[in-house]
């Protein structure tokens, strides 16, 4: 329905009895769902005009929040919950740098036990509110059922994810935070250190030295200068180890199905395909991501087209190479060399033919081990980990849809529109669990390109299926838990004319084939309508059904349909103030004079049941609905 089919009240009706409604401003961040299960979602333009919305800030609760307000003290001794007090209780289970720690300590209990076996992290898991992990933690889906639903957060000291069950995560409701940054140059310089070991066989000459020999010529090695490196990835640390190779004299060469070509431009490197990268290189340095697509891609099939000779670098994660393919390819001389960070299994076997052999240089997953690098990482994980136990949404969040800072404070105001929206559209529902079809409607100026609607659309999804799901529902398992209710969400957006400033003018709740608690709030098209918009900070309901209303959505709400004749106003106001319930809002949207029209009355307490049913016996009131937000 376009707004110009809302019927908005013929005189400005709306009485504001109170609250002037300033604007909360909390700290915002975040980002939704990126993971598996998304509900099907499409997409539809069309044009229509509409007025604009103000701009201001959310208070966001997305995530379960643990409230702290005092420090503590830390203990690096198992936590006995007997004895805790509220504050939220941090589990490390692997060695985080100093600084990271205070800032835990700053906040929570935190518990640093390292080296646990995978059957000593589920039995006591349940303790804990958060637990951060590096790459030796293995996070499967037993961790989170161990939790019992205790565990909000999982914060991941570094890049790769691939040691956390994301999806298990998701279902359960706790979001998963990394640190993407604070390792990248440790990681690149890594990858430059083994390449140059590699090509003149230092950690070999090394060894064969300690061991009492001087082999002068049995370690002649090869020159960087003029070769072709082909970086495979080229995100953070791809693009760092292309600039350093690019330093050395190499000629850089990259493969990255994802990467913006403006970005390789930039550090001077072709972005080439698969196949040409890895048959034209002679040196190959594996960046990439382990994902079910990226598993194994260097395989008997994928050395077989790679230049004889060719050396492999590898720092990123040791699946993404069929171990065993490498030893045949090293073993028939098409791979001459290998330098290896990273293995399938870690630690490898001792026996491990990979690690054995001569042509190999190893280290134990030491990309991200400098100093300056954990230090990063650690603040920046514990920064992330407790914004998540604040209850804010996440900048660094992995199974939540990812907006960038920017976006998302503009955005901000909005989110609390469209949870209350969704919160509201549901409670209309007679019966409750039928939704089936949700449609939400975007009216904006702005080009649908410059318009992240994701985070939106969790947040309705959230307010709709909470309160009809009895499971813990949040941003990052909202989608998931929509999808397992057979729940589909569409959007459409209709560009407007009013100021792009804003980057959502209006917002429209639509769930369809059901049947409505409050009559009134079926438009013509048979669906449960609602809309909002977000004015002077405020999120505000300005059309239930077909018709336009204008109240503030805070506290509680009460719709009722009457006859639009004198005294209404005064009297629902009567009876709520008999009752001690404090009137935030009103306003009255009709078709036309003298014909039906809807109050929408904002209250700040819950009217007791006898209230309402005063409200109810008033003979013009036609039907009437309380609504909690
Ligand atoms: N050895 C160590 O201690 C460290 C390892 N790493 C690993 O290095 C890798 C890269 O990390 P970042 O650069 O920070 O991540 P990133 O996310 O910035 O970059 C990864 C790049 O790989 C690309 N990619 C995805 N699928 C691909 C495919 N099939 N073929 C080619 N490229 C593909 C992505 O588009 C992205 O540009 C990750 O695996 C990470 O876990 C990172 C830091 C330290
Ligand atoms: O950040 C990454 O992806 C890494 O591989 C670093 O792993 P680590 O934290 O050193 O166990």
């Amino acid at each position: 329905m376009a707004s110009s089919a809302c019927i908005k009240p013929v005189s400005n009706h709306a009485l504001t009895y109170s609250s002037s409604k300033s604007t909360s401003k909390s700290s915002l961040v975040s980002f939704l769902s990126t993971t598996a299960s998304i509900p099907t979602i499409s997409l539809k333009l069309s044009h229509s005009h509409s007025c604009h919305s103000q701009r201001s800030f959310l208070v966001n609760n997305a995530l379960k929040t643990v409230h702290t307000s005092q420090s503590s003290v830390s203990s690096s001794k198992d936590l006995d919950s007997s004895s805790l007090d509220s504050k939220p209780t941090i589990l490390v289970s692997e060695k985080l740098g100093d600084a990271g720690l205070q800032v835990l300590r700053g906040f929570g209990h935190v518990e640093c036990s390292y080296d646990l076996s995978p059957e000593d992290l589920c039995s006591k898991i349940s303790s804990f509110d958060a637990l951060i992990v590096r790459s030796g933690t293995k996070v499967t889906r037993q961790v989170f059922e161990a939790a019992k639903g205790k565990l909000k957060v999982v914060g991941r000291a570094g890049v790769g994810i691939d040691n956390v069950d994301l999806q298990a995560a998701t279902e359960f409701g706790c979001l998963v935070v990394n640190a993407p940054t604070a390792n990248t140059i440790a990681a690149a310089e890594h990858g430059i250190a083994l390449l140059a070991a590699m090509a003149r066989n230092v950690s070999q000459a090394d060894a064969s030295m300690k061991a009492g020999k001087w082999q002068r010529s049995k370690y002649v090695g090869v020159s960087m200068v003029g070769k072709t490196l082909a970086v495979m990835g080229f995100g953070k640390v791809g693009s760092e180890v292309a600039r350093r190779a690019k330093g050395l004299g190499m000629n850089v060469i990259a493969h990255d199905p994802y990467a913006p070509a403006d970005r390789a431009r930039a550090v001077g490197v072709d972005l080439v395909s698969f196949d040409e990268a890895i048959s034209t290189a002679d040196f190959i340095s594996l960046h990439m991501p382990l994902t079910p697509t990226t598993n194994k891609i260097f395989n008997d099939d994928t050395f077989g087209k790679m230049k004889k000779g060719v050396r492999i670098i590898n720092v990123a994660r040791g699946g993404v190479i069929d171990e065993d393919a490498l030893v045949r390819a090293l073993d028939n001389g098409v791979v001459a060399q290998a330098a290896l960070d990273v293995f399938t299994e870690e630690p490898p076997s001792e026996d491990s033919k990979l690690v054995q052999h001569e042509n190999v240089t190893v280290t134990p997953h030491l990309g991200a081990s400098t100093k300056e690098a954990q230090e990063g990482v650690a603040v920046e994980i514990a920064e992330a980990v407790l914004g998540a136990l604040k209850g804010e949404l996440s900048a660094t969040a992995v199974n939540a849809p990812m907006v960038a800072p920017e976006v998302l404070s503009e955005l901000a105001p909005y989110v609390v529109l469209a949870e209350k929206l969704g919160k509201l559209a549901v409670q209309l529902v007679a019966g409750g669990g039928g939704v089936k079809s949700v449609k939400v409607v975007y009216r904006s100026a702005r080009d649908p390109d410059d318009l992240d609607t994701r985070l939106l659309r969790a947040t309705i999804t959230k307010g709709i299926i909470e309160p009809i799901s009895n499971t813990y529902i949040n941003l990052v398992n909202a989608d998931f838990a929509a999808k397992q209710k057979g729940l589909r969400i569409s959007e459409e957006r209709i560009v407007v004319d009013s100021s792009p400033e804003f980057p959502v003018d209006t917002i429209q709740v639509q769930i369809s084939n059901v049947d409505s608690k409050f009559a009134s709030a079926i438009s013509e098209n048979g669906n449960i309508s609602i809309e909002g918009k977000v004015k002077y900070g405020v999120p505000h309901l300005t059309c239930v059904g077909s018709f336009g209303v204008d109240v503030s959505l805070e506290g509680n709400l009460i719709l009722c349909r009457q006859v639009d004749q004198p005294g209404m106003i005064g009297t629902v106001g009567n009876i709520l103030g008999e009752h001690n319930v404090n009137v935030s809002f009103m306003s009255v949207g009709r078709t036309s004079p003298r014909k039906k029209a809807i109050m929408a009355i904002g209250v700040d307490e819950e009217p007791t049941k006898e209230a309402l049913g005063k409200i109810g016996s008033v003979p013009a009131i036609d039907e009437f609905v309380f609504l909690k937000l």
